[in-house]
Parts: structure tokens; sequence; C-alpha cells
């Protein structure tokens, strides 16, 4: 049965349950308006206003006509006409002032609604991002909620406006005559079911469409953000014509949805100005057998065609209504994702200040996206105070993963990790990651200013801390050679600056952190014999007086570390100094021999 059919042979009930079924997914966006009652009050009044005056003028018409051609009706033509005028201008203001306070609302709306999408994305934990695509995400912030804002103002608009304004005209056909208004409302069930039935369709239609256009702007997205891969491997060509053919996929899918509504729209406006021709024919006939004035049918008329222009803007409004029930529908799919690293109810409180130890107790941890491939197995490890470890290991091993536990991005498996004794997940998270610094091997640099990025999570950082900070970290002597020193406003993802001196800047943020723990990635790229010994010297500065791991590539590095952890597919595998590591000839022996080898070779 297709749906048109499946509609018509529904019962009423069912259809207004169809009804809020299309409508449903645009409830959770109600408390966002009833913010601003004040705003929707003003809005309704100049609805009604705004209705009432349209709504005299057939009443004024009928009396020009049945009372007013007559010779000695001059004074009377010209009041009616002096009062239409007055309703004129009262239907210019209603309907300006309804305009502007039901757009606002929708701005205003969407506005809310952006900030708080936004706020909810940032608190996802790091397995959602595992597999989200940001582009796709920001398709829904933008577009998705454009299309709401369409929804909530103008659509709004429109069908509270007809809706008064049907209302108003089937009551004022009834009171001028009961019998054609009968008549012509026999007429609607036919008008509203294939809407209401065309009104899902067309939400799902226009869900597919925005669905297809968040793919296509997470296709982009990716690709824009990763410009000289795609040029420096040339492929620029193919790129084009996959974004041209999501681009096209996106538009065919919304083709249909337009089609849809066309075809809706046609067949409402054929329907209702058919039955509107039948029952003025009726008309006709009685006034032609004098059972009713000329003046009377005009009036009824006139009411006959502003309701059925009401319903036939209200099937296009549907149409719109449902499309943004579609796109609220991908709003709320991302509402209703909870995170799942959150603050226990009782969080233990932090103390002024912590000692900085670390402790992995047999901790088991899998990605969710790998399950079936233990990352970390069976691992434990405790870093002492002030302690400064370096981890060494094959690409794989799990050194990154153990960062990302201590930050608790994910919850471990099974085991435990604790900061000077209190477990990760007793604390609030917040808390958890202000004791702890993170220095990237890829800093994360934003389209900020220099001083901004060292700031970056501490607005509140002075400009004598952060030149201090940038000073300590070597970093002071090549900002105040940028054009604007610490105003210089750095490109996205800071393509402006060498490796090295992007490391430089990831120091001199953990150094304002002034977190008791730190820990670092080191870039595994060559850096100029210049830069090694600047980020070597910033690095010996951050590490004094902080527990300190290091995912170590330079042999400076290790040489330095207290104590030297290797890791292996999960599991630590030596532990020691360079001297003992190196002389027990394990993983180490052979990885250092690699690695440091060649970097005594280059830096010779
Ligand atoms: N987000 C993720 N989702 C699924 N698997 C992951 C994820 N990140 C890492 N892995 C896997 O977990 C294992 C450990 O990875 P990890 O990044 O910790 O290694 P690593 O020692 O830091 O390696 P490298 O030196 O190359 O950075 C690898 O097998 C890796 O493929």
């Amino acid at each position: 049965m297709t749906e048109t059919q499946s509609a018509a042979a529904s019962t009423p009930s069912s259809d207004s349950r169809r009804f809020s079924a299309i409508l449903a997914p645009l409830r959770p966006l109600l408390p966002y308006a009833l913010r601003y009652k004040q705003t929707i009050a003003l809005a309704f009044a100049a609805l009604i206003v705004a209705a009432g005056a349209t709504l005299t003028l057939p009443a004024a018409v009928r009396g020009m006509i049945d009372h007013g051609f007559t010779a000695d009706s001059a004074g009377t033509v010209n009041a009616y006409f002096g009062a239409m005028i007055g309703v004129a201008a009262t239907l210019a203001l209603a309907s300006a002032t309804r305009y502007y306070f039901v757009m606002t609302l929708g701005e205003r709306v969407v506005a809310d609604l952006r900030a708080d999408l936004f706020k909810h994305l940032t608190a996802l934990d790091a397995a959602f991002f595992d597999t989200a695509k940001t582009g796709e995400l920001l398709s829904r912030l933008t577009a998705d909620t454009t299309l709401l804002k369409s929804a909530f103002g103008s659509s709004a608009s429109v069908a509270l406006r007809n809706i008064f304004m049907f209302i108003g005209a089937v009551v004022m056909m009834f009171a001028t005559s009961p019998k054609l208004a009968g008549l012509a409302l026999a007429a609607i069930p036919v008008i509203v079911l294939p809407l209401i039935a065309s009104g899902r369709s067309v939400r799902r239609r226009s869900k597919h469409a925005q669905d297809m256009l968040a793919q296509a702007a997470a296709y982009a997205g990716e690709n824009l953000s990763a410009v000289r891969a795609m040029q420096a491997n040339g492929a620029q060509a193919s790129t084009v014509s996959r974004f041209r053919r999501a681009v096209e996929t996106a538009y065919e899918a919304a083709q249909a949805a337009t089609l849809m509504r066309a075809f809706v729209t046609a067949g409402v406006i054929l329907v209702v100005f058919t039955s509107i021709v039948a029952v003025l024919w009726l008309g006709a006939q009685d006034v032609l057998s004098g059972r009713m004035s000329a003046g009377l049918l005009s009036q009824f008329v006139l009411y006959a065609v502003l309701g059925a222009s009401s319903l036939g803007e209200l099937s296009s409004v549907w149409s719109e209504v449902a499309a943004a029930a579609g796109a609220a529908t991908r709003i709320a799919e991302i509402l209703s994702v909870k995170p799942k690293i959150v603050a226990p109810p009782y969080p233990t409180p932090a103390p002024a200040r912590w000692r900085g130890q670390i402790s992995f107790d047999h901790v088991v941890f899998s990605y969710p996206t790998a399950p079936d491939r233990a990352a970390l197995r069976d691992l434990s490890l405790v870093v002492e105070p002030g302690e400064r470890v370096a981890l060494v290991g094959p690409s794989g091993a799990g050194k990154s993963t153990l960062f990302s536990l201590l930050l608790r991005f994910y919850d471990v498996d099974s085991g435990a990790i604790a900061l000077d004794g209190v477990d990760v997940r007793a604390l609030d998270p917040l808390d958890l990651r202000a004791a702890i610094a993170l220095a990237p091997q890829d800093p994360v640099i934003f389209g900020l200013s220099v001083a901004e990025n060292i700031a970056y999570g501490r607005e509140g950082a002075t400009r004598e801390a952060i030149v201090a900070a940038a000073k300590r970290a070597q970093a002071h002597a090549f900002i105040e050679a940028l054009p604007q020193g610490y105003d210089t406003l750095l490109g996205e993802r800071g393509v402006t600056l060498s490796g090295g001196q992007r490391q430089r800047l990831a120091i001199a943020r953990a150094i304002l952190a002034d977190a008791p723990v730190l820990l670092l990635d080191e870039a595994t790229s060559a850096l100029d014999a210049e830069n090694e010994a600047a980020v070597q010297a910033a690095l010996h500065d951050v590490m004094a007086g902080r527990t300190s791991i290091v995912i170590a590539h330079r042999l400076a590095t290790v040489l330095e570390a207290d104590r030297i952890i290797v890791l292996d597919e999960g599991r630590i595998v030596e532990e020691g100094t360079h001297a003992t590591l190196s002389a027990a000839g394990g993983l180490y022996a052979r990885l250092a021999k690699l690695q440091f080898d060649t970097e005594r070779a280059g830096a010779a």
C-alpha cells in the first residue's frame, strides 16, 4: 500500500497520531522557545490583530455591494473606503510586528541551540570522536540548525498566521451561509489526509538530503585540512570529482524532497479551488433564485478564498516543517549521545597541590573500535613524585595509549590507574586533567595570536606570565622575531611555525599550566641542531620538580631520564637506565642502536 492510500484508509485518531509523529522530533526544541514567553506573547497579539483586520474586509465588501451603490449613498461609500484604509494600516502594522517577533524568536532559538549543541559536543568522549567525522558534525551545527531556523522563524510565522486566518475564515463562512460553508468543509479531509501522509515522506527525504550534505561537508573538511597532502599526492582532480559526486547526491536527494513538495502543493491548490468553484456555483443558483443577496455571496466567496489560500499556504509550510523535523532528528541524534567519561556523583576533591605519584595497576585496555585487540595487557607501573620516566618501544607498543588512559580519555577494561593513590575514575575529569600538562608530538596550534596559543585554556594568564613561560621554553627569541611578536596571528594548525618552534610553544603552554604531572610526546621528526638544543634545554627546565613521562625519541632525553620503561605489544618488557639496558642486549639495546646510531650519524 502506498503512503497516500494508507493515509486515506486510516481513522482520524491514527491521523492525529501520525501528525504528532512527524512533529515529535521538534518537541525537544519547545523548551528553547518557551524561554522567550514575552516574544511569543507579542507575536500572538500581533497575529490576532492582523487576522481580525483581514477578516473584516469581506464584510465591508458585502456592505458596499448590498447598500453602497445607490445614488444617495456617496457618503457611505466614502466611509467604507476610509475604514478600509484604516484596516489596511492596522494590518500592515500588525503583520510587520508579527514578522519581527517570530523571526527574532527563530534566530534566538537557533543561536541557543547551536551553543548548546557545541557545548554538548565538547563534552563527548574520545570514543565518540574515534568514529565521528568533524565535517559531518559541523554540518549539523550549521546546516541543520539553519533549517530549524526557517521552521521556527518564517514557517512558524506563516503557519500561525494561516491557522488563525483559516479558523477565522471558516467561522465567518458559517456565519455568512451555514449551508455553503458545510459543503465547502466537506472537501477538507480530501485535502488534509494526503498532506499528512506526504509530510512523513518529505521528512524522510529531507533527512536523507541533509545526511548526504553532511557527508559531502565531511569529505570537504577532511581534504581541506590536509590540502598539502592532497596536492603533494596529485589528488586534486580525483578529490574534486569525488566531492562533486557527493554534492550531486545531496542535490538529487534534495530534489526528491522538492518534487514531492511541489506535487503536494499542486494537488492541494487544485482540490481547494475546485471545491470553491463548485460551492460558488451552488451559491450563484441561490442568488439567481433570490434566496441570497449578491453581497452575501461575495462576502462568502471572499471568506472562502481567504480560508482556501490559508490552507494552500499551510500545505507548503507543512512540508517545510516536516523537513525541519528531519533536521531536528539529526540534531537529536547527537544530543542523545551521552558521554561515558563523566565525573562521579560525589567526586573525590582534588588536594591543593598534588604530589604527582602515578600508578598503573594491572591495567588491561582495548580501544572501543578494536575490542578484540588489547592495546595494554596487564600493565603495572608506579612513577614516583618528581621522577622522570622515558617511555621507549616500537610503533604501536601502546605508549600513547598510556597517556590517553592517564588523562582518562578512555576507561580501563580492568585494573586501575591512580594519581596520588586516588583512582582517576573517582575524580572529576576536570580536576584530573588540571593536574596534568600534555605536550603532544604534533602540538595543536590554533588560529589565534602567539600569546593566546600559549595561554590556551588559561584565559586569565597575564602577559608577564606568558612571556616568562615562553622564555623558559626557549621560545621567546623566535616569538620576538615574528612580525607582531606575541600578537602575531598564527595560521590554522600553526603552518607558519617549524616543528621545533611548535614543540617549544607546547612546552611553554605546559610550563604556564604549571601542572604537577607532565606528559610529553617528543617530535619524531629530526630537528636542526639549534632547535634540538633549544628544545632539550626547555625540556630540562620544564621537567624539573614535576613527575614527567616522556615518549622519548632522542638520546639526550633517555640519558636524562631517571628510568627507562620499554613497552612492547602493550606490556612492559624491560626497565632500567640507558647503561643497564644497553648492556642487557634486549629490545632496548636493539631499538637504541637503530635509532640513536642514526641520530649520531645525522649529527656528525
Ligand atoms: N583511537 C584508536 N582506536 C583504535 N585503536 C587504536 C587507537 N589508537 C591506537 N590504537 C591501536 O592501539 C595500539 C597502541 O597504539 P599507541 O598509539 O598507543 O602506540 P604507540 O606506542 O604510541 O605508537 P607510536 O609510537 O607509533 O605512536 C596500536 O595497535 C594502535 O593501532
